[in-house]
């Protein structure tokens, strides 16, 4: 039983005994006093009614002091419940502004204050367009008031000024607040300071569009602009080109300065791009070191490849990096809008086909697409599956070119040349298949099948009595880097039982340097077996010369690049010499290749040079239609 029943209890237990006392008391006067039971009647019933007066008052006055009780009650807890809000009103992290119906500010809160750096009376009975940064436009603020008035709330994101004038957003909460009339009595706004999160979304969003190295957009914000650029090209009838730029042997300099320098090249490099273009052109990096530049409003290859050569030409200049200087080239493919590509993304593969076509030309060029660059892909990807065929249906032959001592003019040495005879297309050039052999990894097989038919081979001639020192077979880049080949080689001089230094292995200088290390290790590793080392293509490269002293390198192979401008070219005689010199130097033999005149063979071999090949002395053959005995006299 709570206190409030047993007090009415007591109440009510009160006014039992007081009203049987009073009734027995009455009753016992009344029937004193008076003889005649009528006149007792009638005082009985006064009695009665006096009673009942008495009681109602009583009621009454029990009426009252409850309801006091209650009412005292009520107020204390609507001061207690009022002192909570307050504390919390001030203690909560989120402003708070509270209005009258006419709009006045009537109070602020202590975050309020620390948000906006307004002080408490500096804001009270001044209206929140004080606050306004100017940044919403009417219809804003028409929205926000009818949504006070039809659902009595607003929420929503919002841009306000503090007192020192920075604006900043605020995700806030407008409520409504009626009195028990349904009149408005106040506004009461709620706000946080949502700065931070939105510093965080635009980083975020940055991060997600750009490259963090060189600041340039990134692959996703340069399709975006380029998705764009077209549609608004497309809308006024304009054109646009896509440059592609990449920095030839970047591989190189990464590799053997490392990655530290090659980042800072990369940074160096996309500064120098900066300077080049006008605001509107859109500059990017899409990975490695491969640039991308979206020109508006260009639509003749002229002006296109203007750009282009102003992209290679920037690099000439070499870079300081680090208290060294760097030279770097570009290639660049251009596609453009809409005579090339009417997609953004058609419009950059078509730009790649065209890089690639600039690459393939000699690099430190630029190259613009067309159509039939699109058939050469597609070209591409018919040979790589048709070598695979070819393979298993052995259309590949060896082909020999001999290798001739230009003292002598002997034939002392072969070639081996890999030959594709195809059913339909007859011999196919290895110039063709092989950098497809190489981008889908067939090449290791090719390289392993034409070594052990050179070894074969070999033996038989030895066998038949032919004088022949050596055999070369080319190996190329992705084998040169794999473990197995040293495995490869050991069993097909096991099985072809051929003396190792009777096979050559010719590399590319490509090859070595895009990994000196591992190049350094694997050549060692052959020399062990006894096999002889070339190095093909000398002079194409970016040979250091200390890492090519380290190389336990027999020969350098002249590259035919420079043999054909002999004897009258300066340039390349000059660098000839210089080749022949440093082979010497270092203990190496020399040959040349790509002789194709006698005046070449004469200038070489008053040069030095040791050996020499070309379609002069004799073209790569079959193995039954070479001439032992051909030797060309050189003077
Ligand atoms: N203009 C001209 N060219 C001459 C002359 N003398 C020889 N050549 C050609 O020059 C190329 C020399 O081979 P390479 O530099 O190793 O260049 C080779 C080599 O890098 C690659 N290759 C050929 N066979 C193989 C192979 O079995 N494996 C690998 N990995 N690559 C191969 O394909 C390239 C091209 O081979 P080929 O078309 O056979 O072209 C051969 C040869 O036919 C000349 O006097 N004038």
């Amino acid at each position: 039983m709570t206190v409030y029943h047993r007090s009415a209890m007591r109440g009510a237990l009160l006014y039992l005994v007081l009203s049987v006392v009073w009734l027995q008391l009455v009753g016992y006067l009344l029937s004193s006093f008076f003889d005649q039971s009528a006149d007792q009647l009638r005082w009985q019933l006064i009695n009665g009614y006096a009673w009942v007066l008495v009681s109602a008052g009583l009621v009454f006055l029990a009426g009252v002091r409850i309801s006091r009780l209650f009412g005292k009650g009520e107020h204390r807890a609507d001061g207690e419940r009022l002192r909570q809000a307050a504390a919390v009103f001030d203690c909560t992290r989120e402003g708070v502004l509270v209005t009258d119906p006419n709009g006045l500010i009537v109070h602020v809160n202590r975050a309020f204050m620390t948000i906006t750096g307004y002080a408490r009376d500096e804001v009270l009975g001044r209206r929140p367009n004080l606050f306004k940064s100017g940044r919403h436009g009417a219809d804003f603020y028409q929205e926000m008031f009818a949504s006070l008035g039809s659902r009595g709330e607003w929420s929503g994101e919002i841009w306000n000024r503090r007192k020192s004038g920075e604006i900043y957003p605020q995700w806030q909460t407008i409520r409504v607040v009626r009195d028990d009339n349904g009149q408005v009595s106040h506004y009461v706004a709620v706000f946080s300071d949502i700065s931070a999160i939105k510093d965080s979304e635009h980083e975020l969003a940055y991060l997600a569009h750009h490259d963090p190295l060189t600041g340039l957009p990134n692959r996703l914000l340069f399709s975006d602009r380029a998705e764009q650029a077209l549609a608004s090209s497309q809308l006024h009838k304009r054109g646009c080109a896509l440059l592609l730029v990449d920095l030839d042997h970047f591989k190189n300099i990464n590799d053997s300065l490392g990655h530290h320098v090659g980042d800072q090249l990369l940074k160096s490099v996309a500064e120098r791009f900066r300077g080049l273009f006008a605001p509107g052109v859109t500059l990017a990096r899409l990975g490695g070191d491969e640039f991308a530049v979206l020109v508006e409003n260009c639509s003749q290859p002229a002006q296109a490849a203007v750009l282009a050569q102003r992209i290679i030409d920037a690099l000439k200049e070499p870079l300081r990096l680090e208290n060294q200087l760097l030279f770097i080239n570009a290639s660049v493919g251009i596609s453009l809008f809409p005579g090339d590509a009417l997609s953004a993304g058609q419009l950059l593969r078509n730009a790649d086909s065209a890089l690639f076509k600039a690459k393939s030309a000699g690099r430190d060029g630029y190259a613009l697409y067309t159509e039939e660059l699109t058939a050469h892909a597609q070209q591409r990807v018919e040979i790589a599956f048709e070598l695979r065929r070819a393979l298993q249906q052995q259309e590949l032959r060896v082909h020999y070119q001999p290798v001739h001592d230009l003292a002598t003019s002997r034939l002392i040495g072969v070639e081996a040349l890999v030959r594709w005879e195809h059913p339909e297309r007859g011999l196919v050039s290895p110039a063709e298949f092989i950098p497809i052999a190489e981008r889908t990894g067939l090449i290791a097989q090719i390289d392993a099948w034409v070594m052990e038919q050179a070894c074969r081979q070999m033996r038989q001639w030895q066998e038949a009595g032919v004088a022949l020192s050596f055999v070369a077979v080319n190996v190329s880049s992705r084998l040169f880097a794999r473990r197995e080949l040293y495995e490869q080689v050991a069993r097909v001089l096991h099985v072809s039982g051929l003396d190792p230094a009777c096979l050559e292995l010719e590399v590319t200088e490509s090859a070595v340097m895009d990994d000196p290390e591992v190049a350094l290790e694997q050549m060692h590793r052959l020399r062990e077996l006894g096999v002889r080392l070339a190095i093909d293509d000398f002079g194409t490269g970016y040979s250091s010369l200390l890492r090519l002293k380290r190389l336990p390198v027999q020969k350098l192979k002249i590259d035919q690049g420079f043999v054909a401008g002999l004897p009258w070219d300066e340039d390349d005689a000059a660098i000839v010499q210089v080749i022949i010199a440093l082979a010497r130097s270092m203990g190496m033999q020399v040959q040349a290749e790509g002789i194709e005149q006698r005046e070449q063979a004469a200038f070489l071999l008053e040069h030095a040079c040791g050996m020499g090949q070309g379609y002069w002395f004799g073209r790569p053959v079959a193995a039954h239609q070479l001439d032992w005995d051909r030797a060309p006299a050189i003077n």
